[in-house]
């Protein structure tokens, strides 16, 4: 495995791999690395030849008032675990390398970008489009691999991919939970251990109105009151919605297209985020 800081040596580091037909899978995150990170860096080894997986914490996605500063950072911890996951290539450049002096050009995503985070963290989804758009022309990889955790992430990149032709595959895999259902989460190490107890109802509340909607019920008002009954163990519930689960508008009752349950919910002064996914059976 080796680290690479600047896209020149990533583009010579990937040369023979491109030249060889090599299928090259990318995993971009923000280190301080995971067993959620880790289930996409598993999905990339059975879906490629060879992984990069990026750690940058992108500034551009992250509100003035935000925790950019503070984010964990731990490359040497990362790298040992990259090391033992079969990661071939860390990314790791630093701001001024992505973000020349004079960079102005940014990706605007749209309609998706508005609702659930997008109304509470103006300007992330236009950071997160930017930073992954040149994360990909940089690595130029054939898959990239998106963690359901952040679903609205995952449909903004999506459909970016989709606008901009970008010949990538996007993969979602399923969010990796702590025993109670916590999602797991860079930012779960900012709590204390009361607040730690506390955060297991976010992923409760979700599962009550997952079970609820499995056994029959299909009106949004009940589906969100029955999560919502759970979640009064937060601090402050910034949004609980039901979206339909490919536009992100606010789903219709009955429930009759595949619809997300999203928070996103402070617990102390760590905002933490989760979701879980309505289907309805096909058949
Ligand atoms: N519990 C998880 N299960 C599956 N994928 C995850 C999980 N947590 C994060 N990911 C995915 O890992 C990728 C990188 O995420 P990131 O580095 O921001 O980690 P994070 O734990 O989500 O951090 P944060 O605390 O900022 O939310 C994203 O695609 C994200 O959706
Ligand atoms: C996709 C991403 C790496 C872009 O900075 C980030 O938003 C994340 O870690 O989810
Ligand atoms: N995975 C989410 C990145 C962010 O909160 O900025």
């Amino acid at each position: 495995m080796q680290t690479i800081t600047t896209v020149a040596e990533l583009r010579r580091a990937l040369a023979n791999a491109r030249r060889a037909g090599q299928r090259v899978g990318f995993v971009p995150t923000m280190g301080y690395l995971h067993e959620g990170h880790l289930a996409l860096v598993e999905a990339s080894r059975a879906q490629s030849d060879l992984t990069v997986l990026s750690i940058f914490v992108n500034p551009t996605q992250f509100g003035p008032n935000e925790d950019l500063s503070t984010y964990p950072r731990d490359l040497t911890r990362d790298e040992k675990l990259c090391h033992g996951a079969d990661v071939a290539i860390v990314f790791a450049p630093d701001a001024r390398e992505v973000y020349p002096a004079r960079f102005e050009t940014f990706v605007e995503p749209g309609d998706l970008a508005k609702p659930l985070c997008g109304a509470f963290r103006p300007g992330h989804f236009r950071g997160v489009a930017t930073v992954v758009c040149k994360l990909f022309n940089m690595v130029q990889p054939n898959v990239a691999f998106f963690g359901q955790k952040d679903f609205q992430q995952c449909a903004v990149v999506r459909h970016m991919a989709l606008d901009l032709d970008l010949p990538i595959e996007i993969v979602t895999v399923p969010t990796v939970r702590e025993a109670d259902g916590l999602a797991m989460s860079s930012r779960n190490r900012y709590l204390s251990g009361e607040e730690r107890r506390r955060a297991g109802a976010i992923s409760r509340g979700l599962f009550a109105a997952a079970d609820k909607f499995r056994s029959g019920e299909r009106d949004v008002e009940k589906l969100l009151a029955i999560a919502k009954g759970h979640l009064n163990e937060v601090d402050r519930l910034q949004y609980l919605e039901l979206v339909d689960h490919d536009t992100l508008k606010a789903a219709e009752s009955p429930l009759s297209h595949p619809a997300a349950l999203c928070t996103a919910a402070y617990v102390g002064s760590t905002r933490l985020i989760d979701n879980v996914i309505l289907a309805l059976r096909t058949s």
